[in-house]
């Protein structure tokens, strides 16, 4: 809808680019009312491109990164990617007239958005990113790690269902109780490691830190910080949510283009392994420095007991 339209745009603000376009929008009605707005705008016209991202989800996985990104897919001054195109880790050679060539179309003074949350846990990706803009704004959804990394076991099993157990796999020697802090989904929960890594090319300001937890008990509250962050204004809010019972998920009551409410599919909440509570007290006592240093780098201590 919005691709049609002829904006009455001003100078440029934000994003070093127009006036975001739901404020566009507002005033052109209220142009049309004759309301004197008008005189105060430059006429120009814009016709839809494919940019460079503004702002990135960079992690983490399992984290509710989907989600989010959905969500945020119903502000009209964001424009996202629906798939994760991997540039930063896998596709880097490709070069960035490929990766724009990815984006979907967007008007000046949109915010165009990707996600790829294995951003968040490699090497080289800060510093690419950083090469592409040392603007971009980035977000990272995060997760108890314990929770996290059963999450993340439950998606290999239901893929690889003849993997060792958990327990196996968790612990280098089960009766030292031993924790494998190489193993993947263990290994990605290290959030301080992985933070600090973003921090030597960017400031915290530049980082915003969602919260998955809240994510799903209050998505309005961490959306509206969001769209704080971003610049824009609040207009995902709390009416554009459901609680589904049968999902035990907040669910959206019209998404992008439909007018039926929508849950996430069957691999977003699945039901997850059962983990011995001997083994998810290891867990947390393993996890419990490495998410006070993690509370410290991010300025805001995230609750996990
Ligand atoms: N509204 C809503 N609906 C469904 N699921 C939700 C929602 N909000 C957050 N989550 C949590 O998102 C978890 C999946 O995270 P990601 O989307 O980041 O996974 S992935 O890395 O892209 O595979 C997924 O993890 P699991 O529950 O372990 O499947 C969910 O807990």
């Amino acid at each position: 809808m919005v691709f049609s339209l002829v904006y009455l745009l001003t100078e440029p603000q934000g994003y070093g680019v127009s006036q975001p376009v739901s404020q566009v929008q507002n005033a052109s009605r209220e142009d049309a009312d004759g309301r004197g707005v008008q005189g105060a705008l430059e006429r120009r016209e814009y016709t839809a491109a494919r940019r460079l991202p503004h702002a990135l989800i960079i992690g983490v996985k399992k984290g509710g990164t989907r989600a989010l990104l959905e969500f945020l897919r119903l502000h009209p001054d964001i424009r996202a990617l629906g798939s994760e195109p991997h540039f930063f880790d896998r596709h880097y050679t490709r070069g960035l007239d490929w990766y724009r060539s990815m984006m979907p179309k967007a008007l000046e003074g949109q915010v165009v958005m990707e996600k790829t949350p294995r951003y968040f846990v490699t090497t080289d990706t800060p510093s690419r990113v950083h090469a592409m803009s040392r603007h971009v704004k980035l977000i990272v959804v995060v997760r108890d790690p314990v929770t996290r990394a059963i999450s993340d076991y439950t998606q290999i099993i239901s893929k690889t269902p003849h993997i060792p157990s958990f327990e196996t796999l968790a612990f280098k020697n089960h009766s030292t109780a031993e924790v494998d802090s190489q193993w993947s989904p263990l290994w990605i929960g290290l959030y301080a490691l992985h933070l600090q890594r973003w921090l030597d090319w960017f400031p915290l300001e530049q980082i915003h830190l969602v919260s998955g937890e809240r994510l799903i008990s209050d998505p309005a509250g961490e959306l509206a910080k969001v769209q704080d962050f971003l610049g824009l204004q609040r207009i995902v809010t709390d009416k554009h949510f459901y609680f589904n019972k049968t999902k035990g998920f907040p669910c959206l009551k019209k998404p992008e283009g439909s007018s039926k409410p929508h849950c996430l599919g069957k691999t977003k909440g699945r039901t997850h392994a059962r983990i011995d509570p001997h083994v998810l007290k290891s867990l947390r006592e393993f996890y419990r420095p490495h998410n006070e240093d993690f509370y410290k780098l991010a300025r805001q201590d995230f609750g996990w007991q």
